[in-house]
């Protein structure tokens, strides 16, 4: 099978200038893991931040991107080389506060870095951003529907359509509302929801599926006391379109009161759960942590299955909350496909970190950065 573009690309090098805590920075990666080694607030985060923005054109850290631009400076530039089958590949992301990203993938303009075929799919752990497990059902729909996406690639457009339709849809109930339309005009838009409902609430519970059990028993192996779970909860369980538009006309008159739509697959949830109770209510902050480092690996294990090839996985400083047996599990499993790179204080808190096959970066205070040869 050919592997299709944008997901076998292999990161090689990441150059920044004023990102972060770095003026300029030059770093090399290598095919498996890359150790990123150094002292609390030596700027080991800040490396795997400008990697995720070079590569997806955000910030996984920070929704004010501002805060990316080194103190003093004007702007911050990442710039990221790759390869896969079709040869070498060039990413670039050029940010000024108050103007729009300059991207650019192999030397072309892009709006989004999400639609260029030449881009690694990135998976990124972020102790203190546990808002896929504890955030609204919003984000986790979004996270599942882009492991649809990279599981399916063809799969990835229902969302697209699915959203249009109900946008189309709740446009025309605030027209009825607004005695500009006519409420026989409703069935034609409840088909072609039903449409795009039924297809992506199906695909979303065939990824989770592929994920549950995987789930189950990475969160056990990285400690997670009791017994986990991952489900999908979806707003419609009906069996077909037709069925699923019938569920729609019968609560119309809730809808027009409301002005929106208030039921389908815009309101499905995953939900991860500990013992049969949702982590998001009651797990602690070390659970939710654990949950979502398994879901990660579940995912990346789920890929690496359908595709060949997983996404380029970020873990930050995860070694130092497990103990020295889950440390060798989670190290074991990381091992086992793709490419990775961890960030630690300590060099001897991964496993394996000074195996000839592992690239090992030295990340000094402040700007200084060195690369010790793999
Ligand atoms: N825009 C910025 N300009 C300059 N320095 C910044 C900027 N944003 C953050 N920093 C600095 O970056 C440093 C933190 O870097 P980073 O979070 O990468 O550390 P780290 O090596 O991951 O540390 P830890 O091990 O504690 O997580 C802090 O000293 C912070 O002041």
């Amino acid at each position: 099978m050919v592997p299709e573009r944008g997901f076998v690309v292999i990161v090689t090098r990441l150059r920044l200038r004023d990102f972060r805590s770095y003026a300029a920075a030059d770093v090399a990666f290598g095919e498996g893991l890359t150790v990123l080694h150094g002292r609390n607030g030596a700027g080991k985060t800040n490396l795997l931040e400008a990697l995720y923005f070079g590569c997806t054109g955000r910030s996984c850290r920070t929704s004010n991107e501002r805060e990316v631009v080194r103190f003093g400076a004007t702007a911050a530039r990442v710039e990221v080389d790759g390869h896969d089958p079709d040869g070498p590949h060039a990413l670039s992301v050029g940010f000024q506060p108050g103007e729009a990203k300059r991207m650019r993938v192999d030397g072309a303009p892009v709006e989004r870095m999400a639609d260029a075929p030449a881009r690694p799919l990135v998976s990124v752990f972020l102790p203190d951003r546990l808002e896929l497990v504890k955030g609204a059902p919003a984000l986790r729909r979004a996270h599942v529907d882009q492991v649809v996406a990279a599981l399916w690639p063809a799969r990835a457009d229902t969302r697209r359509a699915y959203s249009a339709a109900l946008a189309q849809r709740n446009a025309l109930l605030q027209r009825i509302r607004a005695g500009r339309a006519n409420r026989a005009s409703l069935p034609a838009w409840d088909a072609e929801l039903a449409r795009h409902g039924v297809a992506l609430r199906d695909d979303r519970a065939r990824a989770v599926e592929l994920l549950r059990e995987r789930f189950a028993t990475l969160a056990g192996e990285l400690g997670l006391a009791g017994t986990a779970g991952a489900r999908f909860r979806p707003r419609t369980r009906a069996a077909t379109p037709e069925a699923f538009a019938a569920e729609l006309a019968e609560r119309v008159d809730g809808d027009l009161e409301r002005g929106f739509t208030g039921h389908g697959p815009h309101r499905d949830d995953l939900v991860l759960e500990r013992d049969g109770r949702d982590l998001r209510a009651y797990g602690s902050q070390g659970e939710q942590r654990l949950a979502l480092l398994a879901l990660l690996i579940a995912e990346r294990e789920a890929l690496a299955e359908a595709r060949g090839r997983p996404p380029l996985l970020l873990l930050d400083d995860v070694m130092s909350e497990l103990d020295p047996d889950r440390r060798e599990r989670l190290a074991e499993r990381i091992a086992r496909h793709g490419q990775s790179v961890v960030t630690t204080t300590d060099l001897a808190h991964v496993p394996g970190a000074s195996s000839g096959d592992v690239t090992r970066v030295a990340v000094g205070e402040g700007t200084v950065l060195q690369e010790a040869a793999a």
